[in-house]
Parts: C-alpha cells; sequence; structure tokens
C-alpha cells in the first residue's frame, strides 16, 4: 500500500485514536505516528506497544509537521485542543476527529480553522466499553462503519483524504449533514448507553435482600449491560453536547416503556407478544 499519511498526529492514544493508528499501521499506510495525550503513562505504553512511534508533550510540537491530525478525546475537550493545534499546523495539514458528537463540535472549531488548513468532522461507528491504549487493536474498524459530516466549507480534497483513510482500515464511509448524524446516533447509540446506565443503577439499587442482586447475573444482564462499563467521561460529555436529540429519544423511550408497563398491568397476553415479536424481528433483521 502506498503511504496515504506521511506523518499522523494523534491527539488522545486511546481506544479510538489508537486504532486509527494500528490500522493504518498495519495496512502500511502511515510514515510516523506521533502521539500527544495528558496522561505520560499511557502515552509510554502505547510507544511501548507500538501504536505511535514518538511522544510530544504539547500539542503545539506535536501537530506542527503532522499532515493528519486526528483528534480522539473526550468531545468537551475538542474545541480547546483544536484551538491549541490549528495555529500551529502547516499549511495543506488536515484536521478530523473522531467524536461522537458532531453538532457542537463542527460549531465550535469550524471558525477556528485557518486558511490553508482543513477540517473534516468524522465519527467511526466502532468501539468498546474499553479505555486507553492498551484497548486498542488494528482491526477494530474493519467493516464497520464511519460517517464523515462535511459541511459547505469542507475541502473536496481534503474530506476525499480522510475518506480514503477510513477504508483503508476497513470502514464504509458514510457522508451526512451533521443534524442527521447527531439525531441517528442519539437514537442509536447514545439512548442505549442511557438506558444501560440507568438499568444498572436501578437494579443495583434494589435492596429488599441483603445481598447484592448483581452478583445473580447472567447472560442476559451481562450482555444488555455490556456498555454500562464505558467510560463514565465519554458519555458525560455526549449526554451535555447532544441533549436536544438525546431527550427526544428518551421521552420516545418512556412512551414505549409506559406502553409495556401498561400492558403487563393489565395481563394482556396478545399485546406483549406483538410487542415481543415486532421488536424480536426488527433486531433479527439487522444480524
Ligand atoms: N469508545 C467508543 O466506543 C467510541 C466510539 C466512537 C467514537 N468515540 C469517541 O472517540 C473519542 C475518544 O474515545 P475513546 O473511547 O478512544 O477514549 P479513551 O479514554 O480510550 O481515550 C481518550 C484519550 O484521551 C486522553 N485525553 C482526555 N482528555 C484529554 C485532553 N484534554 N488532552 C489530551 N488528551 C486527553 C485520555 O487520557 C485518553 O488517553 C471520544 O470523543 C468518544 O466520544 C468513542
Ligand atoms: O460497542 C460499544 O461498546 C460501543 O458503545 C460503541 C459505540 C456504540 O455502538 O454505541 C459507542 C459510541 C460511539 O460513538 C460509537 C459506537
Amino acid at each position: 500500500m502506498n503511504v496515504l499519511v506521511p506523518r499522523l498526529a494523534v491527539v488522545g492514544v486511546g481506544l479510538i485514536g489508537g486504532s486509527l493508528a494500528l490500522g493504518l499501521k498495519a495496512a502500511g499506510a502511515v510514515g510516523e505516528v506521533v502521539g500527544i495525550g495528558r496522561g505520560r503513562a499511557n502515552l509510554e505504553r502505547a510507544l511501548e506497544l507500538g501504536v505511535i512511534d514518538r511522544i510530544s508533550d504539547r500539542v503545539e510540537d506535536g501537530v506542527a509537521d503532522a499532515d493528519l491530525v486526528f483528534l480522539a478525546t473526550p468531545v468537551q475537550t475538542l474545541p480547546a485542543i483544536a484551538a491549541a493545534a490549528l495555529p500551529h499546523m502547516k499549511s495543506g495539514a488536515i484536521l478530523t476527529d473522531g467524536g461522537s458528537v458532531k453538532g457542537s463540535v463542527v460549531k465550535a472549531i469550524e471558525p477556528l480553522v485557518p486558511a490553508g488548513v482543513h477540517f473534516v468532522p468524522g465519527h467511526p461507528i466502532a468501539g468498546t466499553e474499553k479505555s486507553g491504549a492498551e484497548a486498542a487493536f488494528a482491526t477494530l474498524y474493519r467493516n464497520r462503519r464511519c460517517i464523515l459530516t462535511p459541511t459547505a466549507r469542507t475541502d473536496r480534497g481534503a474530506l476525499e483524504l480522510v475518506r480514503q483513510v477510513w477504508r483503508c482500515v476497513g470502514s464504509e464511509v458514510v457522508v451526512m449533514d451533521v443534524q442527521k448524524h447527531d439525531r441517528i446516533l442519539g437514537a442509536i447509540s447514545h439512548l442505549p448507553h442511557m438506558v444501560a446506565y440507568s438499568l444498572v443503577n436501578a437494579v443495583g439499587s434494589y435492596d429488599r435482600y441483603e445481598e447484592n442482586i448483581l452478583e445473580y447475573s447472567a447472560g442476559g444482564f451481562r450482555d444488555f449491560t455490556r456498555i454500562a462499563s464505558s467510560d463514565p467521561t465519554m458519555w458525560r460529555d455526549i449526554a451535555l453536547t447532544n441533549r436536544e436529540a438525546l431527550l427526544e429519544m428518551m421521552e420516545l423511550f418512556e412512551r414505549f416503556f409506559a406502553e409495556l408497563k401498561e400492558d403487563v398491568r393489565r395481563g394482556d397476553a396478545e399485546r406483549l407478544f406483538e410487542f415481543f415479536l415486532r421488536s424480536k424481528q426488527s433486531r433479527d433483521a439487522i444480524l
């Protein structure tokens, strides 16, 4: 494979940033990877694991010679990091990100982009509940989707390069407008995390017996709540920056849960069966 990105700078060498670096390395598509972050121990571990080739202690220095800068830190930290990075990026360089919410990120970053530097907002729809450089792996993005949310200001050449980067690690690239992205992800990703976190807290608070009843959990509870082990900082930031779409979905969910509760209360066998069947059919169809 030709080198697509001679020098990549990754800010936030965790699951998402580290996996992009590893995927590009595995494809032979990157020259050097510079890692930038807050936690020295995590960066040193990333270096040891071969996720990055060198550490830079300051965003300003680390991005200076990069052709592509990938921001992969919690959503609320992205604007300040972009503000620190952008004035130091070379002409023709591209800034992109992997933040789970796009509206707030684009609104804050786009006005900061100087002439000659390009910004391509993105979001890989892939992940796990694990965090940090140790959690990164080269195949995370294989057979997954990556959504890019360009605006009227986005440079088409830069968009094409970022598209190729994600294709190179095995993703199907989908281009979508920012608002649609935030609504769809609010439904398909953010709501399920809110439900999983609530379920664990609700069941965990049940105190009729002295035992911790979570210890009785088996496949059903554990499969359903895997994502409640996800990083609280990441999910706090998502809940705060996609509030409108998330509240709309939480209200929709409440209506469905109330309907189910009413059917249980009334002992309506026919409606219960129909409710479960409709859900099973929808889910089976995407497997
Ligand atoms: N985990 C997922 O499933 C997933 C999927 C898609 C997108 N995302 C998004 O990707 C981003 C990164 O998520 P992740 O799962 O890789 O998290 P992570 O915790 O594994 O990695 C984030 C890294 O950023 C560092 N960091 C945090 N604040 C920083 C700051 N102010 N300056 C520099 N470094 C900082 C952390 O130390 C950590 O090493 C988030 O915006 C998240 O919403 C996550
Ligand atoms: O598989 C997981 O653990 C995930 O939570 C990944 C997941 C999701 O599917 O909701 C989480 C957040 C993202 O921004 C994208 C993907």
